[in-house]
């Protein structure tokens, strides 16, 4: 029998780019990327602590190829560390080409997930199992990169309080960004539901893709109106 900590908390899901997965250029969307994303990784997640998770955040993310219509797209998530309450998940994106063969590589990410059994308090997670080398290392590293995550947002907030000043450069070639506002109201339905019936955190992320997309796109064409 498994115990948990031994090689649990790996999740590998491969899924064929529809149609309906597609934006306008018939590329895989961000949106449908970051939900398969977090699924996988939730997934390693729960597997790792046997209980459910949510997800706290995801690290930023590049993506540094797209995926057309028809490839197919890999997800490989795994447990790098068990903290106190909380894990961070690697995720590693790939795409390959059914004709070609060629695979390569969409993005790398990581994403913390926090226990939380239903119906109950807070439960202390099992260490990790190290198997290999590359296991050691993330292991090690992701100590660092949580030092670096939690520090962020205190980074940022000591930004917004230090930067009292306003702005004064000016660029003359500088355009008006008043109509690229957006604003998208959703009602949390069942399909945007997780197993324990939260919405999940990659359909959030999915919702954010699409508002920001559609603002940078009405700045172009605002910018080709004139
Ligand atoms: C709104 C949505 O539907 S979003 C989509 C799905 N996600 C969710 O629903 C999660 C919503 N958020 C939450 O439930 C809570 O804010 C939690 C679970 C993320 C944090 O729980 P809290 O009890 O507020 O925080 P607490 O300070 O006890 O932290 C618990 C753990 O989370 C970690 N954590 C908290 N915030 C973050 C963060 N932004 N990034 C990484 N780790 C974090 C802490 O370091 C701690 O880890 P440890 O126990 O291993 O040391």
């Amino acid at each position: 029998m498994e115990r948990r900590g031994e090689a649990g908390g790996r999740v590998c899901m491969s899924q064929t780019v529809f149609p309906a997965h597609a934006d306008h250029r018939g590329e895989l969307s961000a949106g449908q990327l970051l939900k398969w994303m977090d699924a996988t990784a939730c997934l390693a997640a729960e597997k790792h602590a046997g209980v459910s998770c949510v997800t706290a955040s995801m690290d930023d993310i590049q993506f540094e190829d797209a995926a057309r219509v028809g490839q197919i797209i890999t997800i490989k998530a795994k447990v790098n560390r068990a903290f106190k309450t909380s894990m961070e998940v690697g995720i590693k994106v790939t795409v390959q080409d059914v004709l070609t063969n060629v695979e390569k590589i969409v993005s790398v990410a990581y994403a913390t997930y926090v226990a939380k059994p239903v119906g109950a308090g807070k439960i202390e997670l099992e260490p990790i199992k190290l198997l290999s080398a590359q296991d050691h290392l993330e292991h090690t590293l992701a100590i660092e990169r949580r030092r670096i995550r939690l520090g962020y947002e205190q980074v940022f907030e000591n930004l917004m309080l230090e930067s009292n000043k306003e702005d004064t450069f000016e660029d003359e070639d500088a355009v008006s960004t008043e109509f690229t506002h957006v604003q998208s109201i959703e009602l949390v339905q069942p399909p945007h539901a997780n197993h324990h019936g939260n919405t999940f955190g990659g359909q959030i992320m999915a919702w954010m893709e699409t508002v920001a997309s559609i603002s940078a796109r009405l700045q172009k064409a605002f910018e080709l109106s004139l």
